[in-house]
Protein backbone atom coordinates (compact mmCIF):
# COMPACT_ATOMS: atom_id res chain seq x y z
CA UNK A 1 0.00 0.00 0.00
CA UNK A 2 1.57 3.09 -0.92
CA UNK A 3 2.32 5.56 1.72
CA UNK A 4 -0.73 8.36 2.76
CA UNK A 5 -0.47 12.04 1.64
CA UNK A 6 -1.17 14.97 4.03
CA UNK A 7 -2.45 18.50 3.60
CA UNK A 8 -2.61 20.91 6.18
CA UNK A 9 -5.08 23.71 5.97
CA UNK A 10 -4.22 26.27 8.57
CA UNK A 11 -0.67 26.21 9.29
CA UNK A 12 -0.45 27.67 12.57
CA UNK A 13 0.78 26.65 15.73
CA UNK A 14 -1.06 23.10 15.67
CA UNK A 15 -1.20 22.64 11.99
CA UNK A 16 2.91 22.99 11.52
CA UNK A 17 3.70 21.23 14.70
CA UNK A 18 1.17 18.05 13.68
CA UNK A 19 2.52 18.36 10.31
CA UNK A 20 6.04 19.13 10.43
CA UNK A 21 5.97 15.68 12.30
CA UNK A 22 4.70 13.98 9.33
CA UNK A 23 6.91 15.51 7.38
CA UNK A 24 9.63 15.04 9.52
CA UNK A 25 8.72 11.17 9.71
CA UNK A 26 9.10 11.08 5.92
CA UNK A 27 5.38 11.68 4.83
CA UNK A 28 4.35 14.17 2.04
CA UNK A 29 2.86 16.78 3.39
CA UNK A 30 1.66 20.37 2.10
CA UNK A 31 1.13 22.85 4.61
CA UNK A 32 -1.52 25.79 3.34
CA UNK A 33 -1.35 28.84 5.14
CA UNK A 34 -1.18 32.86 4.77
CA UNK A 35 1.15 33.97 2.27
CA UNK A 36 3.15 35.98 5.60
CA UNK A 37 3.07 32.39 7.62
CA UNK A 38 3.92 30.65 4.51
CA UNK A 39 7.22 33.26 3.37
CA UNK A 40 8.79 32.98 7.32
CA UNK A 41 9.22 29.07 6.46
CA UNK A 42 10.37 29.52 2.84
CA UNK A 43 13.09 31.76 4.81
CA UNK A 44 13.94 29.69 7.82
CA UNK A 45 11.90 26.36 8.07
CA UNK A 46 10.76 24.71 10.86
CA UNK A 47 11.78 23.63 13.85
CA UNK A 48 9.23 21.36 16.21
CA UNK A 49 9.98 22.16 19.36
CA UNK A 50 9.17 20.42 22.93
CA UNK A 51 10.94 19.82 26.88
CA UNK A 52 10.14 16.16 26.30
CA UNK A 53 11.83 15.18 23.32
CA UNK A 54 14.64 16.39 21.32
CA UNK A 55 13.83 19.46 18.61
CA UNK A 56 13.30 18.16 15.14
CA UNK A 57 14.08 20.08 12.13
CA UNK A 58 12.98 20.27 8.88
CA UNK A 59 14.84 22.35 6.00
CA UNK A 60 13.09 25.20 3.90
CA UNK A 61 13.98 22.84 0.87
CA UNK A 62 12.22 19.52 2.45
CA UNK A 63 8.51 21.97 3.58
CA UNK A 64 5.83 22.13 0.54
CA UNK A 65 4.08 25.10 1.28
CA UNK A 66 0.82 26.57 -0.10
CA UNK A 67 -1.18 29.73 0.07
CA UNK A 68 -4.05 28.99 -1.56
CA UNK A 69 -6.78 25.74 -0.93
CA UNK A 70 -5.21 24.12 -4.29
CA UNK A 71 -2.21 23.18 -1.92
CA UNK A 72 -4.87 20.58 -1.00
CA UNK A 73 -5.17 18.37 -3.96
CA UNK A 74 -4.03 14.79 -4.31
CA UNK A 75 -3.73 14.54 -0.51
CA UNK A 76 -5.86 11.09 0.97
CA UNK A 77 -6.03 13.21 4.46
CA UNK A 78 -6.61 16.92 4.71
CA UNK A 79 -5.93 18.37 8.63
CA UNK A 80 -8.14 21.28 9.08
CA UNK A 81 -6.47 23.17 12.06
CA UNK A 82 -7.49 26.88 11.23
CA UNK A 83 -9.21 28.62 14.13
CA UNK A 84 -13.31 27.98 14.78
CA UNK A 85 -14.56 31.09 13.33
CA UNK A 86 -12.23 30.24 10.09
CA UNK A 87 -14.01 26.83 9.47
CA UNK A 88 -16.77 27.77 7.54
CA UNK A 89 -14.81 29.91 5.11
CA UNK A 90 -12.53 26.72 5.18
CA UNK A 91 -15.06 24.21 3.90
CA UNK A 92 -15.76 26.28 1.12
CA UNK A 93 -12.47 26.80 -0.19
CA UNK A 94 -12.01 23.15 -0.01
CA UNK A 95 -14.98 21.73 -1.45
CA UNK A 96 -13.49 22.83 -5.02
CA UNK A 97 -10.34 20.71 -4.00
CA UNK A 98 -10.38 17.79 -2.87
CA UNK A 99 -9.27 14.66 -4.06
CA UNK A 100 -12.22 11.56 -4.11
CA UNK A 101 -11.87 9.93 -1.35
CA UNK A 102 -10.01 12.48 1.05
CA UNK A 103 -10.82 12.45 4.27
CA UNK A 104 -10.86 15.44 6.65
CA UNK A 105 -9.50 15.38 9.84
CA UNK A 106 -10.71 18.26 12.34
CA UNK A 107 -7.53 19.49 14.81
CA UNK A 108 -9.71 22.58 16.40
CA UNK A 109 -11.09 23.05 19.75
CA UNK A 110 -14.98 23.98 19.93
CA UNK A 111 -17.91 21.51 19.68
CA UNK A 112 -19.10 21.78 15.91
CA UNK A 113 -16.38 22.25 13.26
CA UNK A 114 -16.45 18.77 12.31
CA UNK A 115 -20.33 19.13 11.56
CA UNK A 116 -19.81 22.37 9.59
CA UNK A 117 -17.05 20.78 7.23
CA UNK A 118 -19.81 17.79 7.23
CA UNK A 119 -22.12 19.94 6.01
CA UNK A 120 -19.99 21.83 3.36
CA UNK A 121 -18.11 18.30 1.71
CA UNK A 122 -20.60 16.04 1.14
CA UNK A 123 -19.02 12.77 -0.23
CA UNK A 124 -16.35 12.90 2.05
CA UNK A 125 -15.65 11.18 5.38
CA UNK A 126 -14.92 14.36 7.94
CA UNK A 127 -13.45 13.17 11.72
CA UNK A 128 -13.47 14.71 14.38
CA UNK A 129 -10.16 15.46 16.66
CA UNK A 130 -8.67 16.85 19.76
CA UNK A 131 -5.77 18.12 20.99
CA UNK A 132 -5.26 17.91 24.54
CA UNK A 133 -1.54 19.86 24.59
CA UNK A 134 -0.71 23.31 23.89
CA UNK A 135 1.67 24.71 21.18
CA UNK A 136 2.73 28.21 20.65
CA UNK A 137 4.79 29.88 18.00
CA UNK A 138 7.89 30.60 19.93
CA UNK A 139 9.52 32.37 17.57
CA UNK A 140 9.17 32.63 14.04
CA UNK A 141 9.58 29.39 12.53
CA UNK A 142 9.78 27.13 15.82
CA UNK A 143 6.47 25.66 17.38
CA UNK A 144 6.45 24.54 20.80
CA UNK A 145 4.57 21.40 22.30
CA UNK A 146 4.61 23.36 25.96
CA UNK A 147 2.22 20.56 27.97
CA UNK A 148 1.47 16.63 27.44
CA UNK A 149 -1.33 14.51 26.38
CA UNK A 150 -2.17 12.13 23.91
CA UNK A 151 -4.53 13.15 19.96
CA UNK A 152 -7.76 11.86 19.89
CA UNK A 153 -9.54 10.97 16.52
CA UNK A 154 -12.64 9.04 15.19
CA UNK A 155 -11.15 5.79 14.28
CA UNK A 156 -9.51 5.48 11.19
CA UNK A 157 -6.31 2.88 10.70
CA UNK A 158 -4.04 4.75 8.26
CA UNK A 159 -4.27 8.04 10.00
CA UNK A 160 -3.42 6.65 13.40
CA UNK A 161 -0.86 4.05 11.70
CA UNK A 162 0.84 7.56 10.05
CA UNK A 163 0.77 10.04 13.03
CA UNK A 164 2.30 6.80 15.50
CA UNK A 165 5.36 6.43 12.49
CA UNK A 166 5.72 10.30 12.92
CA UNK A 167 5.73 10.22 16.51
CA UNK A 168 2.28 11.69 17.23
CA UNK A 169 0.87 9.26 20.44
CA UNK A 170 -2.69 9.52 19.05
CA UNK A 171 -5.36 7.31 20.64
CA UNK A 172 -8.98 6.28 18.31
CA UNK A 173 -11.77 6.68 20.38
CA UNK A 174 -15.66 5.89 19.56
CA UNK A 175 -16.88 8.65 21.93
CA UNK A 176 -15.74 11.94 20.17
CA UNK A 177 -18.46 13.54 21.39
CA UNK A 178 -18.16 12.90 25.15
CA UNK A 179 -14.07 13.86 24.38
CA UNK A 180 -14.98 17.07 22.57
CA UNK A 181 -17.59 17.92 25.38
CA UNK A 182 -15.05 17.09 27.95
CA UNK A 183 -11.75 18.99 26.31
CA UNK A 184 -14.22 22.08 25.99
CA UNK A 185 -14.36 21.94 29.82
CA UNK A 186 -10.34 22.27 30.12
CA UNK A 187 -10.98 24.81 27.53
CA UNK A 188 -12.74 27.07 29.60
CA UNK A 189 -9.61 28.25 31.10
CA UNK A 190 -8.07 29.79 28.31
CA UNK A 191 -10.13 33.34 28.67
CA UNK A 192 -8.99 33.00 32.26
CA UNK A 193 -5.18 32.63 31.24
CA UNK A 194 -5.73 35.51 28.35
CA UNK A 195 -7.16 37.90 30.82
CA UNK A 196 -4.42 36.51 33.61
CA UNK A 197 -1.47 37.43 31.28
CA UNK A 198 0.64 35.29 32.48
CA UNK A 199 1.91 31.55 31.87
CA UNK A 200 -0.66 28.48 32.49
CA UNK A 201 1.48 27.00 35.77
CA UNK A 202 2.06 30.51 37.18
CA UNK A 203 -1.85 31.37 36.49
CA UNK A 204 -3.03 27.59 37.54
CA UNK A 205 -0.89 27.78 40.62
CA UNK A 206 -2.59 30.62 41.77
CA UNK A 207 -6.26 29.97 43.74
CA UNK A 208 -7.98 32.54 42.84
CA UNK A 209 -7.81 32.22 39.15
CA UNK A 210 -8.83 27.99 39.85
CA UNK A 211 -11.59 29.78 41.63
CA UNK A 212 -12.73 31.40 38.02
CA UNK A 213 -12.38 28.22 36.05
CA UNK A 214 -14.04 25.94 38.47
CA UNK A 215 -16.80 28.43 38.52
CA UNK A 216 -17.22 28.12 34.64
CA UNK A 217 -16.81 24.61 35.28
CA UNK A 218 -20.03 24.04 37.61
CA UNK A 219 -22.26 25.75 34.94
CA UNK A 220 -21.15 23.78 32.43
CA UNK A 221 -21.73 20.71 34.22
CA UNK A 222 -24.89 22.22 35.07
CA UNK A 223 -25.77 22.87 31.81
CA UNK A 224 -24.30 18.87 30.64
CA UNK A 225 -26.62 17.78 32.90
CA UNK A 226 -29.72 19.48 31.75
CA UNK A 227 -28.78 18.18 28.05
CA UNK A 228 -27.81 15.07 29.30
CA UNK A 229 -24.24 15.41 27.94
CA UNK A 230 -21.75 13.11 29.74
CA UNK A 231 -18.20 14.13 29.19
CA UNK A 232 -15.67 11.81 28.90
CA UNK A 233 -12.89 11.36 31.59
CA UNK A 234 -9.72 12.71 30.07
CA UNK A 235 -6.99 12.76 33.16
CA UNK A 236 -6.99 11.30 36.50
CA UNK A 237 -9.99 13.13 38.21
CA UNK A 238 -14.01 12.93 36.97
CA UNK A 239 -15.25 16.50 35.35
CA UNK A 240 -17.96 16.76 37.82
CA UNK A 241 -15.19 16.28 40.60
CA UNK A 242 -12.48 19.02 39.07
CA UNK A 243 -13.79 22.29 40.36
CA UNK A 244 -13.89 20.86 43.59
CA UNK A 245 -10.31 20.06 42.94
CA UNK A 246 -9.63 23.51 41.41
CA UNK A 247 -11.08 25.41 44.69
CA UNK A 248 -8.30 23.81 47.00
CA UNK A 249 -6.01 26.13 48.90
CA UNK A 250 -2.90 26.27 46.97
CA UNK A 251 -0.38 24.12 49.34
CA UNK A 252 -3.29 21.02 48.40
CA UNK A 253 -4.08 21.75 45.00
CA UNK A 254 0.08 21.48 44.37
CA UNK A 255 -0.23 17.93 45.96
CA UNK A 256 -2.76 16.46 44.72
CA UNK A 257 -3.04 18.40 41.40
CA UNK A 258 0.59 17.63 40.84
CA UNK A 259 0.36 16.74 37.11
CA UNK A 260 -2.29 19.55 36.00
CA UNK A 261 0.78 22.04 37.29
CA UNK A 262 3.80 19.86 35.23
CA UNK A 263 3.25 22.76 32.55
CA UNK A 264 6.20 24.18 30.17
CA UNK A 265 7.04 27.52 32.25
CA UNK A 266 6.16 29.55 29.09
CA UNK A 267 3.46 27.70 28.02
CA UNK A 268 -0.02 29.90 27.56
CA UNK A 269 -3.64 29.39 26.51
CA UNK A 270 -4.43 29.78 22.49
CA UNK A 271 -6.51 32.32 23.38
CA UNK A 272 -3.35 34.66 25.06
CA UNK A 273 -1.53 34.25 21.87
CA UNK A 274 -4.48 35.36 19.88
CA UNK A 275 -5.11 38.50 22.25
CA UNK A 276 -1.41 39.01 22.21
CA UNK A 277 -1.25 38.98 18.35
CA UNK A 278 -4.66 41.26 18.46
CA UNK A 279 -6.74 38.98 16.48
CA UNK A 280 -10.23 37.11 17.27
CA UNK A 281 -10.02 34.94 19.66
CA UNK A 282 -12.41 31.73 20.21
CA UNK A 283 -15.13 32.52 23.05
CA UNK A 284 -18.00 32.93 21.44
CA UNK A 285 -17.13 29.01 20.34
CA UNK A 286 -16.13 28.01 24.39
CA UNK A 287 -17.75 30.06 26.77
CA UNK A 288 -20.28 30.72 24.47
CA UNK A 289 -21.27 27.75 23.94
CA UNK A 290 -21.92 27.02 27.92
CA UNK A 291 -24.19 29.83 27.78
CA UNK A 292 -26.14 29.02 24.91
CA UNK A 293 -26.64 25.62 25.88
CA UNK A 294 -27.41 26.67 29.48
CA UNK A 295 -30.03 28.92 27.90
CA UNK A 296 -31.58 26.53 25.43
CA UNK A 297 -32.47 24.32 28.98
CA UNK A 298 -33.82 27.42 30.95
CA UNK A 299 -30.22 27.49 33.01
CA UNK A 300 -27.87 30.61 33.11
CA UNK A 301 -24.12 30.56 33.03
CA UNK A 302 -23.42 34.67 34.05
CA UNK A 303 -19.46 33.44 34.73
CA UNK A 304 -18.81 32.22 31.36
CA UNK A 305 -21.33 34.97 29.95
CA UNK A 306 -19.40 37.82 31.87
CA UNK A 307 -15.99 35.99 30.39
CA UNK A 308 -17.49 36.05 26.92
CA UNK A 309 -17.79 40.03 27.18
CA UNK A 310 -14.27 40.59 29.22
CA UNK A 311 -12.66 38.50 26.14
CA UNK A 312 -14.40 40.45 23.67
CA UNK A 313 -13.47 44.55 25.59
CA UNK A 314 -9.75 42.75 25.71
CA UNK A 315 -10.23 41.97 22.17
CA UNK A 316 -10.66 45.91 21.41
CA UNK A 317 -8.35 46.99 24.35
CA UNK A 318 -5.89 44.90 26.70
CA UNK A 319 -6.47 44.38 30.15
CA UNK A 320 -4.45 42.41 32.88
CA UNK A 321 -6.53 40.96 35.82
CA UNK A 322 -5.23 39.94 38.94
CA UNK A 323 -7.09 36.59 40.18
CA UNK A 324 -8.71 38.47 43.05
CA UNK A 325 -9.95 40.97 40.45
CA UNK A 326 -11.48 38.82 38.15
CA UNK A 327 -12.85 36.05 40.71
CA UNK A 328 -14.85 39.14 42.42
CA UNK A 329 -15.89 39.55 38.63
CA UNK A 330 -17.30 36.97 37.59
CA UNK A 331 -18.68 36.22 41.14
CA UNK A 332 -20.90 39.30 40.87
CA UNK A 333 -22.13 38.29 37.53
CA UNK A 334 -25.62 37.77 37.57
N1 LIG B 1 -2.46 26.35 19.99
C1 LIG B 1 -2.85 25.44 20.90
O1 LIG B 1 -2.17 25.23 21.92
C2 LIG B 1 -4.07 24.64 20.70
C3 LIG B 1 -5.01 24.98 19.75
N2 LIG B 1 -6.10 24.16 19.56
C4 LIG B 1 -7.10 24.50 18.56
O2 LIG B 1 -6.55 24.25 17.27
C5 LIG B 1 -7.10 25.16 16.32
C6 LIG B 1 -5.93 25.90 15.66
O3 LIG B 1 -5.29 26.68 16.65
P1 LIG B 1 -3.85 27.35 16.44
O4 LIG B 1 -2.99 26.45 15.67
O5 LIG B 1 -3.43 27.81 17.78
O6 LIG B 1 -4.26 28.58 15.54
P2 LIG B 1 -3.31 29.55 14.67
O7 LIG B 1 -4.02 30.84 14.58
O8 LIG B 1 -1.93 29.49 15.18
O9 LIG B 1 -3.31 28.82 13.25
C7 LIG B 1 -4.35 28.90 12.29
C8 LIG B 1 -3.73 29.52 11.06
O10 LIG B 1 -4.61 29.31 9.95
C9 LIG B 1 -4.63 30.48 9.16
N3 LIG B 1 -5.82 30.42 8.33
C10 LIG B 1 -7.11 30.72 8.62
N4 LIG B 1 -7.91 30.46 7.58
C11 LIG B 1 -7.11 30.01 6.59
C12 LIG B 1 -7.36 29.58 5.25
N5 LIG B 1 -8.59 29.56 4.74
N6 LIG B 1 -6.30 29.19 4.51
C13 LIG B 1 -5.05 29.20 5.00
N7 LIG B 1 -4.75 29.58 6.28
C14 LIG B 1 -5.78 29.97 7.04
C15 LIG B 1 -4.60 31.58 10.19
O11 LIG B 1 -4.25 32.81 9.63
P3 LIG B 1 -4.88 34.19 10.27
O12 LIG B 1 -4.46 34.23 11.69
O13 LIG B 1 -4.26 35.24 9.40
O14 LIG B 1 -6.36 34.08 10.11
C16 LIG B 1 -3.55 31.03 11.16
O15 LIG B 1 -2.25 31.35 10.69
C17 LIG B 1 -8.04 26.09 17.11
O16 LIG B 1 -9.35 25.61 17.06
C18 LIG B 1 -7.50 25.97 18.54
O17 LIG B 1 -8.47 26.22 19.53
C19 LIG B 1 -6.28 23.01 20.26
C20 LIG B 1 -5.39 22.65 21.21
C21 LIG B 1 -4.24 23.44 21.56
C1 LIG C 1 -4.08 22.91 25.39
C2 LIG C 1 -5.08 23.95 25.83
C3 LIG C 1 -6.11 23.32 26.74
C4 LIG C 1 -4.44 24.97 26.72
O1 LIG C 1 -3.30 25.48 26.24
C5 LIG C 1 -5.75 24.50 24.59
O2 LIG C 1 -6.53 23.78 24.02
C6 LIG C 1 -5.54 25.85 24.02
O3 LIG C 1 -4.63 26.57 24.42
O4 LIG C 1 -6.33 26.19 23.11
Amino acid sequence: MSQSRFAVLGAGSIGCYLGGHLAAAGYEVTLVGRPAAMDVLREKGLTLSSSVRPPRRIEPGDLRLATGPEGVAGADYVLVTVKTHDTEAAAKDLAGHLAPGAVVVSFQNGLHNAATLRAALPGHTVLAGMVPYNVLQSEPGTVHQGTAGKLMTEPDEALVTAFRAAGLAIVPRTDMAEVQHAKLLMNLNNAVNALSGIPLRDQLGQRAYRRCLALCQREALAAYRAAGIRPAQLGPTRPGVTPYVLGLPDAIFRRVAAATLRVDAHARSSMWEDLQRGRATEIDTLQGEIVSLAAAHGLRAPANARLVELVHEAERSPRQWTGPELYAELKAAR
